[in-house]
Protein backbone atom coordinates (compact mmCIF):
# COMPACT_ATOMS: atom_id res chain seq x y z
CA UNK A 1 0.00 0.00 0.00
CA UNK A 2 2.71 2.51 0.87
CA UNK A 3 6.37 1.53 0.60
CA UNK A 4 9.46 4.52 1.35
CA UNK A 5 12.66 3.29 0.26
CA UNK A 6 15.68 5.04 1.83
CA UNK A 7 13.73 8.51 1.76
CA UNK A 8 15.31 11.92 2.27
CA UNK A 9 13.40 15.08 2.03
CA UNK A 10 15.62 18.14 2.88
CA UNK A 11 13.40 21.34 2.57
CA UNK A 12 15.94 23.89 1.28
CA UNK A 13 19.84 24.04 0.77
CA UNK A 14 22.11 23.09 3.89
CA UNK A 15 18.80 22.61 6.18
CA UNK A 16 18.92 19.05 8.12
CA UNK A 17 16.82 16.35 6.41
CA UNK A 18 12.82 16.38 7.74
CA UNK A 19 13.37 12.76 6.77
CA UNK A 20 16.35 11.06 6.77
CA UNK A 21 17.11 7.73 5.13
CA UNK A 22 13.20 6.17 5.96
CA UNK A 23 12.72 2.59 4.60
CA UNK A 24 9.04 0.86 5.81
CA UNK A 25 6.17 -0.53 4.57
CA UNK A 26 2.42 -0.25 5.22
CA UNK A 27 0.68 -2.89 3.94
CA UNK A 28 -3.01 -2.94 2.83
CA UNK A 29 -5.58 -2.72 5.74
CA UNK A 30 -3.54 -2.26 8.21
CA UNK A 31 -3.78 0.86 10.81
CA UNK A 32 -0.53 2.52 11.87
CA UNK A 33 0.32 5.34 14.62
CA UNK A 34 3.14 8.19 13.64
CA UNK A 35 4.17 9.39 16.47
CA UNK A 36 7.35 11.58 17.45
CA UNK A 37 7.75 14.90 18.67
CA UNK A 38 6.67 18.25 16.72
CA UNK A 39 9.16 18.51 13.70
CA UNK A 40 10.11 14.96 14.00
CA UNK A 41 8.81 14.86 10.17
CA UNK A 42 4.99 13.22 10.76
CA UNK A 43 3.84 15.86 8.31
CA UNK A 44 6.53 15.35 5.52
CA UNK A 45 5.62 11.24 5.75
CA UNK A 46 2.05 11.93 5.16
CA UNK A 47 2.94 14.98 2.32
CA UNK A 48 5.17 12.79 0.56
CA UNK A 49 2.37 9.80 0.62
CA UNK A 50 -0.06 12.72 -1.16
CA UNK A 51 2.88 13.86 -3.67
CA UNK A 52 2.23 17.57 -1.92
CA UNK A 53 6.16 17.33 -1.73
CA UNK A 54 8.86 15.19 -3.77
CA UNK A 55 11.06 13.33 -2.04
CA UNK A 56 14.98 14.12 -2.31
CA UNK A 57 16.22 10.80 -2.47
CA UNK A 58 14.62 7.64 -2.64
CA UNK A 59 11.45 6.05 -3.83
CA UNK A 60 8.03 6.31 -2.57
CA UNK A 61 5.85 3.91 -3.17
CA UNK A 62 2.33 4.50 -2.98
CA UNK A 63 -1.03 2.19 -4.15
CA UNK A 64 1.93 0.37 -6.80
CA UNK A 65 2.93 3.57 -7.95
CA UNK A 66 6.16 5.41 -7.43
CA UNK A 67 4.71 8.42 -6.77
CA UNK A 68 8.27 10.43 -7.18
CA UNK A 69 8.02 9.93 -10.61
CA UNK A 70 4.70 10.58 -11.44
CA UNK A 71 3.84 12.97 -14.05
CA UNK A 72 1.73 15.82 -12.46
CA UNK A 73 -1.79 15.46 -14.41
CA UNK A 74 -1.77 11.72 -12.86
CA UNK A 75 -1.13 13.32 -9.31
CA UNK A 76 -5.09 14.17 -9.07
CA UNK A 77 -6.15 10.98 -9.89
CA UNK A 78 -3.37 9.46 -6.86
CA UNK A 79 -4.82 11.74 -4.46
CA UNK A 80 -8.79 10.96 -5.24
CA UNK A 81 -7.61 7.20 -4.38
CA UNK A 82 -6.68 8.64 -0.69
CA UNK A 83 -8.92 9.82 1.99
CA UNK A 84 -7.20 12.82 4.00
CA UNK A 85 -8.09 13.83 7.29
CA UNK A 86 -7.07 17.05 9.48
CA UNK A 87 -7.16 18.39 13.15
CA UNK A 88 -8.98 21.52 11.63
CA UNK A 89 -12.00 19.61 10.23
CA UNK A 90 -11.53 22.21 7.00
CA UNK A 91 -15.26 21.94 5.98
CA UNK A 92 -17.18 24.72 3.91
CA UNK A 93 -19.26 26.73 6.35
CA UNK A 94 -21.64 27.88 3.39
CA UNK A 95 -22.60 24.35 3.17
CA UNK A 96 -24.81 22.02 5.06
CA UNK A 97 -23.20 18.51 6.26
CA UNK A 98 -25.00 16.84 2.97
CA UNK A 99 -23.22 19.30 0.12
CA UNK A 100 -20.30 18.98 2.20
CA UNK A 101 -20.19 15.36 1.25
CA UNK A 102 -21.61 15.57 -1.51
CA UNK A 103 -18.99 18.11 -2.80
CA UNK A 104 -16.19 15.30 -2.67
CA UNK A 105 -18.61 13.43 -5.62
CA UNK A 106 -19.77 16.64 -7.61
CA UNK A 107 -15.36 17.10 -8.26
CA UNK A 108 -14.68 13.92 -9.59
CA UNK A 109 -17.74 13.56 -11.59
CA UNK A 110 -20.03 11.33 -9.84
CA UNK A 111 -23.77 11.45 -11.62
CA UNK A 112 -26.18 12.49 -9.39
CA UNK A 113 -27.39 8.88 -9.10
CA UNK A 114 -24.40 7.96 -7.61
CA UNK A 115 -24.44 10.95 -5.00
CA UNK A 116 -27.91 10.52 -3.79
CA UNK A 117 -27.33 6.66 -2.62
CA UNK A 118 -23.33 7.09 -1.26
CA UNK A 119 -24.11 10.53 0.69
CA UNK A 120 -27.07 8.91 2.86
CA UNK A 121 -24.59 5.65 3.23
CA UNK A 122 -21.58 7.49 4.34
CA UNK A 123 -23.23 9.72 6.90
CA UNK A 124 -25.31 6.80 8.51
CA UNK A 125 -21.85 4.99 8.54
CA UNK A 126 -20.19 7.90 10.58
CA UNK A 127 -23.24 8.31 12.77
CA UNK A 128 -24.33 11.57 11.22
CA UNK A 129 -27.75 10.22 9.53
CA UNK A 130 -30.34 12.74 10.45
CA UNK A 131 -28.07 16.24 10.26
CA UNK A 132 -27.91 16.13 6.94
CA UNK A 133 -29.05 20.29 6.58
CA UNK A 134 -27.16 21.21 9.53
CA UNK A 135 -24.34 23.80 8.92
CA UNK A 136 -20.77 23.07 10.26
CA UNK A 137 -21.40 25.80 12.97
CA UNK A 138 -24.24 24.15 14.04
CA UNK A 139 -22.42 20.91 15.08
CA UNK A 140 -19.89 19.36 17.81
CA UNK A 141 -16.42 19.28 17.36
CA UNK A 142 -17.10 15.63 17.28
CA UNK A 143 -19.77 15.69 14.85
CA UNK A 144 -17.49 18.33 12.22
CA UNK A 145 -15.14 15.32 12.22
CA UNK A 146 -17.64 12.84 11.63
CA UNK A 147 -18.47 15.22 8.69
CA UNK A 148 -15.13 15.29 7.57
CA UNK A 149 -14.38 11.88 7.88
CA UNK A 150 -17.73 11.08 5.42
CA UNK A 151 -16.24 13.84 3.07
CA UNK A 152 -12.83 11.81 2.57
CA UNK A 153 -14.74 8.19 2.41
CA UNK A 154 -17.47 8.74 0.49
CA UNK A 155 -15.64 7.62 -2.57
CA UNK A 156 -14.29 4.64 -0.59
CA UNK A 157 -10.76 5.32 -0.69
CA UNK A 158 -8.26 2.50 0.00
CA UNK A 159 -5.97 4.48 2.02
CA UNK A 160 -7.33 6.86 4.73
CA UNK A 161 -4.50 9.36 6.57
CA UNK A 162 -5.44 11.57 9.42
CA UNK A 163 -3.01 14.18 10.56
CA UNK A 164 -3.99 14.65 14.67
CA UNK A 165 -7.59 13.54 13.48
CA UNK A 166 -8.51 14.13 17.49
CA UNK A 167 -5.89 17.17 18.50
CA UNK A 168 -9.35 19.93 18.78
CA UNK A 169 -11.33 17.20 20.75
CA UNK A 170 -11.94 16.56 24.32
CA UNK A 171 -10.66 12.87 25.43
CA UNK A 172 -14.02 11.26 25.01
CA UNK A 173 -15.38 12.59 21.56
CA UNK A 174 -11.59 11.51 20.57
CA UNK A 175 -12.41 7.66 21.38
CA UNK A 176 -15.55 7.74 19.49
CA UNK A 177 -13.89 9.14 16.32
CA UNK A 178 -10.98 6.36 16.92
CA UNK A 179 -13.94 3.58 17.32
CA UNK A 180 -14.73 5.09 13.74
CA UNK A 181 -11.39 4.92 11.91
CA UNK A 182 -11.06 1.36 13.53
CA UNK A 183 -14.62 0.21 12.18
CA UNK A 184 -13.26 2.09 8.73
CA UNK A 185 -10.26 -0.07 8.85
CA UNK A 186 -11.70 -3.16 9.83
CA UNK A 187 -14.47 -2.47 6.56
CA UNK A 188 -10.59 -2.80 4.46
CA UNK A 189 -9.18 0.83 4.06
CA UNK A 190 -5.93 1.03 4.92
CA UNK A 191 -5.36 3.97 7.84
CA UNK A 192 -2.14 6.17 8.76
CA UNK A 193 -2.45 8.30 11.64
CA UNK A 194 -0.09 10.73 12.76
CA UNK A 195 -0.69 11.86 16.32
CA UNK A 196 0.46 13.00 19.56
CA UNK A 197 -2.62 11.96 21.60
CA UNK A 198 -0.77 9.51 23.37
CA UNK A 199 -3.87 8.46 25.88
CA UNK A 200 -5.18 7.13 22.13
CA UNK A 201 -2.42 5.42 20.70
CA UNK A 202 -1.76 3.54 24.29
CA UNK A 203 -6.01 2.69 24.41
CA UNK A 204 -5.97 1.11 20.58
CA UNK A 205 -2.84 -0.87 20.89
CA UNK A 206 -2.00 -0.79 16.70
CA UNK A 207 1.62 -0.74 14.94
CA UNK A 208 3.41 2.54 15.95
CA UNK A 209 5.80 4.18 13.65
CA UNK A 210 8.27 6.47 15.85
CA UNK A 211 10.06 9.16 13.86
CA UNK A 212 12.89 11.56 15.71
CA UNK A 213 14.51 13.91 13.80
CA UNK A 214 13.55 12.54 10.49
CA UNK A 215 14.28 8.66 10.96
CA UNK A 216 12.28 5.97 12.01
CA UNK A 217 13.37 4.89 16.01
CA UNK A 218 10.77 2.60 16.49
CA UNK A 219 8.32 0.37 14.84
CA UNK A 220 5.92 -1.94 17.07
CA UNK A 221 3.10 -4.23 17.16
CA UNK A 222 0.64 -3.31 19.01
CA UNK A 223 2.35 -0.63 20.20
CA UNK A 224 2.25 2.27 22.72
CA UNK A 225 3.03 5.86 22.73
CA UNK A 226 5.98 6.55 24.23
CA UNK A 227 7.13 2.69 24.30
CA UNK A 228 10.10 0.73 25.23
CA UNK A 229 12.87 0.89 22.03
N1 LIG B 1 7.38 23.41 3.76
C1 LIG B 1 8.47 23.37 4.53
N2 LIG B 1 9.55 24.14 4.26
C2 LIG B 1 10.67 24.09 5.00
N3 LIG B 1 10.83 23.29 6.07
C3 LIG B 1 9.80 22.49 6.40
C4 LIG B 1 8.57 22.48 5.66
N4 LIG B 1 7.73 21.58 6.22
C5 LIG B 1 8.40 21.05 7.28
N5 LIG B 1 9.65 21.58 7.39
C6 LIG B 1 10.66 21.20 8.38
O1 LIG B 1 10.83 19.80 8.34
C7 LIG B 1 10.94 19.24 9.63
C8 LIG B 1 9.83 18.20 9.87
O2 LIG B 1 8.59 18.86 9.91
P1 LIG B 1 7.19 18.12 9.89
O3 LIG B 1 6.14 19.16 9.71
O4 LIG B 1 7.22 17.00 8.95
O5 LIG B 1 7.13 17.55 11.40
P2 LIG B 1 5.90 16.96 12.24
O6 LIG B 1 6.44 15.76 12.93
O7 LIG B 1 4.74 16.79 11.36
O8 LIG B 1 5.60 18.10 13.31
P3 LIG B 1 4.20 18.49 14.03
O9 LIG B 1 3.96 17.39 15.02
O10 LIG B 1 4.50 19.79 14.67
O11 LIG B 1 3.16 18.57 12.96
C9 LIG B 1 10.91 20.42 10.59
O12 LIG B 1 12.25 20.76 10.88
C10 LIG B 1 10.22 21.50 9.79
O13 LIG B 1 10.64 22.77 10.21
Amino acid sequence: MIRFDRVTKVYGKGARPALDNVSLEVQREEFVFLVGKSGSGKSTFLQLVLREQRATGGEVWVLGRDVSKLGQWRVPKLRRQIGTVFQDFRLLPSKTVYENVALAMQVIGKSKNQIRTAVPDVLDLVGLAGKEKRFPSELSGGEEQRVAIARAMVNRPPLLLADEPTGNLDPETSLGIMRLLDQINRGGTTVVMATHDARIVDQMRKRVIELEDGQVVRDQDRGVYGGAR
